[in-house]
């Protein structure tokens, strides 16, 4: 019997590993130098305490593992990583027009693009989750 035909991951389609780490390479400065994002205090800790390096490479993890491809995030999930503090909906937009501007300027296809904007849209609620009526 034919295996059935494998269906490339968002992973794979991404360029794996080297494409998600360009993407994050240019969306993580945009979003570390971001000064409406900044504005939010637990931002501004996040940076002082832990440092762009970290930030990109905390990312970078989770795109790899969210978009089908290896298990390499240390960190927590969403909603236990965004519990102690306040992120409103637009803020929450804010990162999404960000990424959004990046994919385009990387060159990721259209359809690629898509499926990337639906994965982080799925996390807005576990994002949100600790913020009441931000
Ligand atoms: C698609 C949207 C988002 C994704 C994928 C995301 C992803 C992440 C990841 C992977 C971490 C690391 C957690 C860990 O190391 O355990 C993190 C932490 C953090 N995120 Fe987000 N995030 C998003 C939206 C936001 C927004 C909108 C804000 C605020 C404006 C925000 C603020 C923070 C802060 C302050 C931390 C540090 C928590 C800490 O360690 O003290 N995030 N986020």
């Amino acid at each position: 019997m034919m295996d059935a035909p494998q269906v490339p991951t968002l992973f794979e389609r991404l360029g794996g590993i080297f494409g998600i780490a360009h993407i994050i390479d240019v969306l993580g400065d945009r979003l570390y130098d971001n000064d409406t994002l900044n504005r939010n205090p637990a931002v501004m800790r996040l940076h002082n305490e832990k440092g762009r390096p970290g930030f990109k490479f905390t990312l970078i993890a989770w795109m790899i593992e969210q978009t089908g491809g290896p298990k390499v995030y240390p960190g927590a999930d969403m909603r236990t990583a965004h519990a102690n503090m306040t992120v409103s909906d637009f803020e929450f937009d804010v990162v999404l027009m960000e990424a959004a501007g990046v994919l385009t300027y990387c060159g990721v296809p259209q359809q690629e693009h898509k499926d990337l904007m639906a994965v982080l849209e799925s996390v807005r609620d576990d994002v949100r989750a600790g913020s009441k009526g931000a």
